[in-house]
């Protein structure tokens, strides 16, 4: 059978042809995977630099480029592009097949002859060489050729380096961006090179001549083999979405593993494609279940209603296949919590307190009621972040329980009280027949246990940081232990609700089956850059008794540096705003495509107001209803997981981020204190990383303390 491959670029650019040239070059290529290839005209070209770049007529306008293997039935969807570039582009490149990964990449060999002349001149004047601390034989062994090296001596940085990117052969443009990000050549060796050369390769019979089959199965990320015209049409009509087919190795070997023994993780910074590994592996879970598994086998789960929407949409995209797609259930963790507590207690609505002011003003009366000496807030977060976080039952239990990440000691008198105070609330919600979610968790993961009923088979769970103990423990309860059981995506660095677990105490062990993404497919490097540094010095727990770090953390994406300004007045910051949107919007930028993050939801409202009134349509998330079009303006935290071209965070001034009155004080507990100023500065590393092409934080007064590192001259 014929090989087909299709390169991302070809997607890309068949995504912005017009609908009836679309069909054209569908139907064009359809021929090759119903193996009629045999009856079409691929035409060569005069003075190719590789002869086995082709071009076929689509219509009397376009052109596709193919690259046709010396022999067997394979070849390479390539370009499609107006007539006279599809020639031009097939006369100037070549493919080859790397000598580390043995993957096969597309160089652009006219660029590459006028790019070294051009660094040769500007080496000249720069005596820095950004590689020079690499031996030739190290570069050599991870696939930089000999006709690449000696134009990488020249490069004397990053930006050299980046106007290289399409010109370049891809592989090695990404070990050479491994090595400039930082990363040693053992690790670029080990999470690049060995991360390509381990796909598999396809039948034997690819592997004769020049081993094109073989080599296209080895650029995964760029080359997807398309395995027959149902797949081809299935590709063709999502275009836009290439994360569906075009997953990076790294992504790929996490989401497609055969087995993982027992609960598996993956992590890395914003936008290195988490969920889209969550997404493709509840799929393959779904789609390898004997088939007499009930439907909803799987569950896919994350922390937010919104969040759960989105994950549902994307899985409508990705999974085709209607029995296998029933396969999957989407739910957030709370939701699916009440709907076990409930049906235990016959069904009726259960009453959840979800005011946060509300629950404080009880602890702060049952604190005044009972003589105690605590802060509300402390009361609170003791019950929370102690008592509910290890399901302490007892006085006894409590008095011996540790108390780690509480900056406060408690003497046995104190726990005795404080044990008083959380026992009276915890009767005044009984009688009410109210519950708070983390309750409902708690009571959901004991019936479970109870029953020793487990709903799923497999559990997979996106933005797994912001899960407190409590949910840890349902999730736990809803599979049971072994292959397979959990699958979770996060990212510490994006913790925003304070929720500190271990996994270990636990029982979810993924020490040995936890993996880490590092290439950003979101973000411009610039903007990346920008938002990291605001981190600089953090690094958080990676929950299972280690570090997170952005070591290695790239962007093969570039674009304007991010902006930030300080404006005398609010009204002068919102009047700068709104000009900056129109900016956008007149630039193309749809609004829908442009996000205004803010600290509190107020000044938000207060944007979309003067947006609205300079014409420009807004919308407020949370505020209900199916957001229609408009600018998107949501707090900080309901940006978590979402992303726009354009992003605004606006009021990033000293007092509101961090936020005073999220942060517990000081004295109330130093430890807590502490953890709240993560939180908040985890916050604006979140809303920052929405975007994609251009980035602008904006502030009022004296600017945010956390802007100091990245504004400083
Ligand atoms: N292999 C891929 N090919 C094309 N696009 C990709 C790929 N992987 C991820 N993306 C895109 O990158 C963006 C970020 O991906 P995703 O939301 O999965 O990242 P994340 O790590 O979960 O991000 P965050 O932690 O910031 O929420 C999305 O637009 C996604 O479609």
């Amino acid at each position: 059978m014929a090989t087909l491959g299709m390169h991302r670029d070809f997607l890309l650019e068949f995504a912005a042809l017009d609908k009836p040239v679309q069909r054209r070059v569908a139907e064009a290529f359809e021929k090759f995977t119903a193996a009629t290839h045999a009856g079409l005209h691929l035409e060569k070209l005069t003075h190719q630099r590789d002869p086995r770049l082709r071009t076929i007529r689509i219509t009397d306008f376009w052109r596709g480029v193919v690259l046709k293997a010396d022999s067997g039935d394979s070849y390479l969807l390539l370009k499609v592009l107006p007539h006279d570039k599809a020639n031009d582009w097939a006369c100037r490149h070549r493919a080859s097949v790397n000598g580390a990964t043995h993957g096969v990449e597309i160089r652009n060999d006219v660029a590459l002859e006028r790019a070294t002349a051009t660094l040769r001149a500007a080496a000249a004047d720069e005596p820095e060489r950004l590689f020079a601390a690499h031996p030739d034989k190290v570069l050599r062994s991870l696939g930089i050729d000999e006709e690449i090296l000696p134009v990488i001596r020249l490069i004397p940085d990053d930006e050299h380096l980046e106007a290289l990117h399409k010109v370049l052969p891809e592989q090695q443009y990404d070990v050479l961006l491994g090595l400039a990000s930082g990363m040693s050549p053992e690790e670029v060796d080990r999470e690049i090179v060995q991360v390509y050369a381990r796909n598999p390769a396809p039948e034997p019979e690819g592997s004769e001549g020049d081993g094109l089959t073989a080599a296209m199965a080895r650029a995964r990320g760029r080359v997807a083999l398309v395995s027959g015209p149902e797949e081809l049409t299935g590709i063709l009509a999502r275009p836009f979405d290439t994360w569906r087919v075009f997953l990076h190795p790294s992504q790929h070997r996490i989401a497609y593993a055969d087995r993982y023994a027992g609960p598996a993780r993956v992590t890395g910074g914003p936008g290195t494609g988490k969920t889209v590994v969550a997404l493709h592996r509840a799929y393959h879970l779904a789609r390898r279940l004997p088939s007499d598994a009930p439907d909803g086998s799987v569950l896919l789960t994350t922390y937010t209603k919104d969040l759960a929407a989105d994950l549902e949409r994307s899985l409508e995209l990705l999974v085709t296949d209607g029995a296998v797609r029933a396969k999957v259930r989407v739910v957030t963790v709370d939701a699916l919590a009440n709907e076990v507590v409930r049906r235990e207690r016959g069904g009726a609505p259960l009453r959840i307190l979800t005011d946060q002011k509300d629950i404080t003003a009880r602890w702060a009366r049952i604190g005044r009621r009972l003589g105690l000496d605590f802060a509300d807030v402390f009361l609170d977060q003791e019950w929370r972040h102690v008592i509910l976080a290890q399901a302490l039952e007892s006085p006894e239990q409590y008095l011996k329980a540790p108390r780690a990440g509480r900056g406060t000691p408690l003497g046995p008198l104190k726990r005795a009280q404080l044990w008083r105070a959380v026992a009276e609330f915890e009767q005044q919600l009984r009688s009410a027949g109210e519950w708070t979610f983390l309750q409902v968790c708690a009571e959901a993961a004991r019936l479970l246990d109870r029953r020793g009923e487990r709903p799923f088979r497999h559990v997979v769970v996106d933005e797994a940081q912001d899960l407190h103990p409590a949910q840890w423990r349902f999730v736990r309860a809803l599979a049971a232990p072994g292959p397979d059981d959990l699958f979770l995506a996060g990212d510490t660095h994006q913790r925003i609700y304070g929720n500190k677990v271990s996994l270990r105490s636990l029982g979810i062990h993924v020490t040995g089956r936890s993996h880490r993404l590092r290439v950003n497919y979101r973000t411009t490097q610039e903007i990346l850059a920008w938002s990291a540094g605001l981190l600089t010095g953090e690094q958080p727990d990676d929950m299972d008794g280690g570090r997170e770090s952005l070591t290695g953390y790239r962007s093969t994406l570039r674009g304007a540096h991010p902006e930030s300004r300080g404006y005398a007045s609010r009204a002068e910051e919102i009047g700068a705003l709104v000009e900056q949107v129109r900016s956008w919007t007149g630039a193309g930028v749809d609004p829908e495509e442009i996000g205004v993050a803010v600290r509190f939801v107020q000044f938000g409202r207060d944007i979309a107001q003067h947006l609205e009134r300079a014409g420009v349509p807004a919308h407020v998330l949370g505020s209900g209803g199916r957001p229609g079009p408009g600018v998107r303006i949501g707090t900080m935290h309901r940006m978590k997981g979402l992303e726009f071209r354009c992003v605004a965070v606006a009021g990033v001034g000293d007092g509101t981020v961090p936020m005073r009155s999220a942060v517990t004080p000081a004295e109330v507990d130093a430890q807590q204190h502490q953890e709240d100023i993560g939180a908040e500065l985890s916050l604006l590393f979140v809303a920052c990383t929405r975007a994609r092409e251009a980035l602008r934080v904006s502030w009022h007064g004296a600017p945010s303390p956390f802007l100091a590192p990245v504004t400083a001259p």
